[in-house]
């Protein structure tokens, strides 16, 4: 058994120590309550800045090797997405830390358009699938949620867990949900979902980070108030479940 974390806070535009500061507290004591495993929301060290984002950018090497000196302490693979500098756009970048070592980089590769990432951010040209202490764990960020084949990749490629951290606002809300439980039910594995909640900006966040069993059981849900939600991953249902509904057997790749 597994246990793993999503951490939803209201992120503060352009305030990095106190960003940072919650962070630090909210990953205690979801290391207290036992988890090995910890989503944090997309960008959530300041938000999306607009024009005094690729100042804030040339923090994030100083966070992550914060995050990898509290993961080793901690005893935490830890997930979750900050500005990266390049050149004079941005990427939006996941950093996934296990036990005090960088496992891998992902960077977002759809920008969502609707709010103009596409014109502040480079996206990203490739995926994470990483082999950690506690398994396979692919990653995706926010609105890569509505390309269910991207997650489809990571899920032929072996992953257990998909983690994905978001700032999803309202009124999607149910959409939100309903792709969590349909990524995970069509890929037969768990789900950790994190989004930001409140207000961030002029935008406001429903919260319901979640956390989301291969059969597209809710193990845990937030509501929209800051929080960390705990859950237990039972690996060894996943692979009883996967081999009740052989879906990854079945499949007819050659027609499709
Ligand atoms: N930051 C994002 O990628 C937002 C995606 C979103 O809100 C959606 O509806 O998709």
């Amino acid at each position: 058994m597994i246990t793993a974390a999503a951490i939803q806070f209201t992120i503060k535009p352009g305030n990095v120590d106190a960003n940072l500061a919650h962070a630090r507290d909210a990953l205690g004591r979801a290391s207290d309550r036992g988890a090995q495993l910890v989503v944090l929301p997309e960008m959530w060290s300041c938000g999306f800045c607009g024009k005094s984002l690729a100042g804030l950018a040339m923090h994030t090497a100083a966070i992550a090797e914060e995050l990898q000196d509290l993961s080793r302490r901690l005893g935490l693979v830890v997930v979750g997405s900050m500005p990266e500098p390049n050149g004079d756009r941005v990427f939006n970048t996941i950093h996934l830390i296990d036990n005090g070592r960088l496992a891998g980089i992902y960077r977002k590769v759809h920008l969502f358009s609707l709010l103009g990432e596409d014109r502040v951010f480079a996206a990203g040209d490739g995926c994470l699938l990483a082999d950690t202490s506690i398994g396979k764990i692919g990653v995706i960020i926010c609105y890569d949620l509505r390309f269910p084949e991207l997650s489809r990749r990571l899920a032929l490629e072996g992953a257990q867990i998909l983690c994905i951290p978001a700032q999803w606002p309202k009124p999607r809300n149910e959409q939100w949900r309903t792709l969590l439980q349909a990524r995970a039910i069509e890929n037969q594995f768990f789900v950790v979902a994190s989004n930001t909640c409140g207000m961030v900006g002029k935008l406001d966040f429903f919260g319901m980070s979640m956390i989301i069993g291969p059969r597209g059981d809710v193990l845990a849900e937030a509501g929209d108030r800051e929080t960390e939600i705990v859950a237990g991953l039972d690996m060894r249902d996943m692979a009883e479940w996967r081999a009740q509904i052989p879906c990854f057997k079945d499949r007819r790749p050659e027609l499709y």
